[in-house]
């Protein structure tokens, strides 16, 4: 995970403090190192603003400092660069569903989470993922196949299901998703259920019929909590999916996928940074257990470590 952009930040420390080895370094250098490591970025797929960011945080850090040959530059230049990361990934809201379920539960039965993104995202895995952290605190709960449009989805989310020990209720192909939603709150409601999430079929973002059909599962639904799952090898696209889910239906927490399969680690780190939303969770595999929850101290491990 992250292992070229790992390489482009040590290797800017390395060059920066071996220089100052032989003299004290103005801020022209300075600028011109930081010039070489924002194409760098770019070469690992940061996006043009967020490598820009990275750089002027970088740079702030650096200039008006004197660092001269005989201090312990290297330690001096790592320190700044984490921090740098640090700082920006600190910018970025955090969100514990656990929290936030037990605090929903507190008042009111079930908790309902709609999950919501673009096909292939892998919105029905995270599903499962959750679906598996929740039974394991002690949850019980419903999944809703409210996907009755992409051929398989019914069977894969119950398979998941069965394989989870959750329960499972689902529809025919072809019919209204919001009352599949609908029927497994009821369904949860009877029987005393803590939490139901709702998986909706995959859509593009600028497709207006099936935003519109996504609008009506959230009018019936009425969800607790409304959760955009996003590939993050997508890096601005992923950004731009969420800005069409946002002025569509509203999005108030995001699950980054894939972080793992993003060798290069400039998609992956673009997305956390530029997504404006509380991250719940990082994917970083296929398996029920590969679900993290964010935390700016874990990335930077991943970077740093
Ligand atoms: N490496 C990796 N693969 C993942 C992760 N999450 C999901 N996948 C894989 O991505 C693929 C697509 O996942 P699905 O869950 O079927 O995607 P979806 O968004 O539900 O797809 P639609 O139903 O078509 O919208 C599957 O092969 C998953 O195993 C992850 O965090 N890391």
């Amino acid at each position: 995970m992250f292992s070229k952009i790992k390489k482009v930040l040590q290797d800017f420390a390395q060059q920066i403090s071996e220089a100052i080895l032989y003299r004290t370094l103005s801020e022209k250098e300075i600028d011109e190192y930081c010039n070489n490591l924002f194409i760098q970025l770019i070469e690992s797929d940061v996006a043009y603003d967020v490598a820009e960011k990275i750089v002027n945080e970088i740079k702030q850090q650096l200039m008006g400092k004197k660092i001269r040959r005989g201090d312990d530059a290297k330690n001096y230049i790592d320190t700044a660069v984490e921090k740098s990361l640090e700082e920006m990934l600190k910018g970025v809201g955090t969100f514990k569903l656990m929290n936030f379920v037990k605090s929903v539960l507190a008042k009111e039965k079930p908790v309902k989470i709609m999950f919501m993104g673009v096909n292939g995202v892998g919105k029905t895995t995270t599903i499962a993922k959750i679906a598996h952290i929740l039974k394991t605190n002690g949850f019980k709960v419903v999944v809703a196949a409210a996907d009755t449009f992409r051929a398989g989805a019914q069977e894969q989310l119950k398979k998941h299901a069965e394989r989870i020990g959750v329960t499972f209720i689902g529809g025919r192909y072809g019919s209204d998703p919001a009352a599949i939603a609908f029927d497994a709150i009821v369904y949860a409601q009877k029987n005393n259920f803590d939490v139901v999430l709702i998986d909706t079929a995959g859509r593009m973002h600028v497709d207006i019929d099936l935003m519109n059909e996504l609008r009506k599962v959230a009018r019936v639904v009425k969800p607790h909590l409304k959760l955009l799952v996003l590939d993050a090898l997508t890096g601005n696209d992923a950004l731009e999916q969420l800005k069409g889910f946002e002025e569509a239906v509203g999005v108030d927490v995001v699950v980054l996928t894939k972080v793992d399969a993003d060798a290069n680690g400039g998609a992956a780190l673009t997305t956390i940074i530029g997504v404006g939303k509380p991250i719940a969770y990082l994917g970083v595999g296929q398996g029920y257990n590969d679900l993290i929850e964010y935390d700016p101290a874990i990335v930077l491990k991943m970077l740093f470590r």
